[in-house]
């Protein structure tokens, strides 16, 4: 099985890197190859020359960034005809690329958490059999968590959780400042940090656990919690979050009237 990942940036090559360390054949292109030539210690074939790349490979993943999905597939159309394309661009629907290639298209959206494997990728398409689900999942499974979903949900996706990294990194810097603010050295603030933003999601994923429940189970009354959440509250952080999600959600309805 080889796979062409067009456009090894930041996610391009976080997905050729773990594809090779799950033992796919896989070659990476960019136009500036330079960069990326620590791929090849992974295994990847590294080069700049998309149509060669695409020509070569059984599935491609397309990872640029949306203004630069319609030149690469006027590139890479003939190579790609009739087979499986998985485009990673946020807010390029199915129709849009469709117009554009004969390949089979999967429109999927992952998170930065492939560099540890712990990604979660949503994907939608209407064109692939039982076998194809299948080998697009085991591909989608090299980066973690995946599942299928409706078309309709995945700007929400790339609103949630293709952009949630940066929030929850935004959360994690906040909490580390704080560490700092009340005395804490940088590496046990940031130790702390993390660990207790793993441990919280990796408590909602095994248990049954709401996380209004895991709230209050932390909420000692006339403790210490009930302060912190006070002013939570004041600060309206949960309203910040959802206005976040909302406007990123928004934003991925609209890139594609945005290219021309
Ligand atoms: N960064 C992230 O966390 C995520 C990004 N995405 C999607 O992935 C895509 C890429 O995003 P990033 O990796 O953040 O951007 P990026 O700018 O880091 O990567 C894009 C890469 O494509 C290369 N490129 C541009 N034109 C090219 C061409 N003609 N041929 C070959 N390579 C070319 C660029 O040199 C660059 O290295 C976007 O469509 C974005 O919506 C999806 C999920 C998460
Ligand atoms: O910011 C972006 O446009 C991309 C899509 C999801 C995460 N990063």
């Amino acid at each position: 099985m080889r796979i062409a990942v067009i456009g090894a940036g930041t996610i391009g090559s976080a997905v050729a890197k773990a594809l090779a360390e799950e033992g796919y054949e896989v070659v990476a292109t960019r136009r500036k190859t330079s960069k990326v030539m620590w791929l090849e210690d992974y295994g990847v074939e590294v080069s700049n020359d998309n149509k060669a790349a695409a020509e070569k490979a059984d599935i491609v993943i397309l990872a640029v960034k949306p203004n630069k999905v319609k030149k690469v597939l006027e590139e890479v159309k003939p190579a790609v005809e009739g087979k499986i394309l998985i485009s990673f661009a946020a807010g390029l629907s199915l129709n849009f690329l469709k117009r554009l290639t004969g390949a089979k298209i999967v429109r999927a959206m992952s998170n930065i958490a492939v560099l540890v494997k712990e990604s979660f990728t949503a994907y939608t398409t209407d064109d692939l059999d039982k076998e194809e689900i299948e080998l697009v999942e085991r591909i989608f499974g090299a980066f973690g968590k995946c599942i299928r979903v409706e078309e309709e949900y995945m700007d929400a996706i790339t609103g949630l959780s293709g952009s949630g990294p940066a929030y929850a990194s935004v959360f994690l810097e906040a909490l580390i400042y704080s560490g700092l603010k009340v005395g804490l050295p940088r590496d046990i603030a940031r130790l702390a940090a993390a660990q207790t933003l793993l441990g919280t999601a990796k408590l909602l994923l095994e248990t049954d656990f709401h996380p209004a429940q895991v709230r209050e189970m932390v909420t000692t009354p006339g403790g210490t919690t009930i302060d912190g959440i006070f002013e939570l509250e004041d600060s309206r952080f949960r309203t910040a979050i959802m206005k976040a999600v909302e406007a990123a959600t928004k934003k991925s309805k609209i890139l594609s009237l945005e290219i021309k």
